[in-house]
């Protein structure tokens, strides 16, 4: 008999329910992580579990962005675009983490907002308040996409940690789909910090992004 006891699952599947959007009509499930008591959502349209590479999005919550059309950041767009394409594609899905503020949480990131209206960057801005420049973490993905038995995934992003976090979980990045939309006068310096301090890769002329921020 092995000495090692299963880990303990680090958050339930509680229920789903029909989600129409513009777009398509999605299906949203609901998980709660046990640790935090948090609610971490997958949106996923079509045969998700046929073990073909699923089209995907790992999406750190933003409130300022995804809800209250902030243009600081490119949250909200890449959200809309992300939904878009899996609609196009007629199947995906999009993880929709509970990792506000790279993980600091609403609060500190309007408190680093206001160290950026006050000249530092984004990533000088986390140090100040004394968090790393991206607190995330990105395990809740394995058991989230197993639930739906997916294990190659077609990623919807610019950040190289993202790629290396579900590879590390034994998740297989088959493809990236780049994710460029929405750079306007708000966000243009974020945009770059993030380029030369996080590794994001915004290496297509931006420019070429339809000006409405459409995909
Ligand atoms: N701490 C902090 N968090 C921010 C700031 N701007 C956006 N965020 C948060 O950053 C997260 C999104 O991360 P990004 O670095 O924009 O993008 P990403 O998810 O790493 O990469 P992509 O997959 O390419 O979108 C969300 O949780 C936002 O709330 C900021 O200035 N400071
Ligand atoms: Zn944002």
């Amino acid at each position: 008999m092995s000495n090692h006891p299963t880990p303990a699952p680090l958050l339930d599947y509680v229920t789903s329910c029909a989600l129409p959007t513009p777009w398509a009509q999605f299906t949203l499930h609901a998980f709660v992580e046990h640790a935090t008591g948090k609610e971490h959502l997958v949106m996923a349209l079509g045969d998700i579990g046929n073990g073909e590479p699923v089209l995907a999005r790992v999406h750190s919550e933003c409130l300022t962005g995804d809800v209250l059309f902030s243009q600081r950041c490119d949250c909200g767009a890449q959200l809309e675009g992300a939904l878009k394409r899996i609609a196009a594609e007629g199947r995906g899905a999009l993880l929709y983490l509970r990792q506000e503020g790279r993980g600091i949480g609403l609060i500190n990131k309007m408190r680093a907002y206001r160290l950026q209206e006050a000249g530092v960057d984004t990533v000088e801005a986390n140090l100040q308040l004394g968090f790393h420049a991206d607190a995330r973490n990105y395990e809740l993905c394995l058991p989230m996409l197993e639930q739906f038995g997916i294990r190659q995934v077609k990623l919807m992003t610019n950040n190289p940690r993202k790629i290396d976090a579900l590879t590390r979980l034994g998740i297989e990045v088959t493809e990236r789909v780049p994710l460029l939309v929405n750079r306007n006068a708000f966000n243009n310096s974020y945009l770059d910090t993030k380029q030369a301090k996080l590794g994001h890769m915004m290496g297509t002329p931006v420019a070429a992004v339809a000006e409405d921020g459409q995909l």
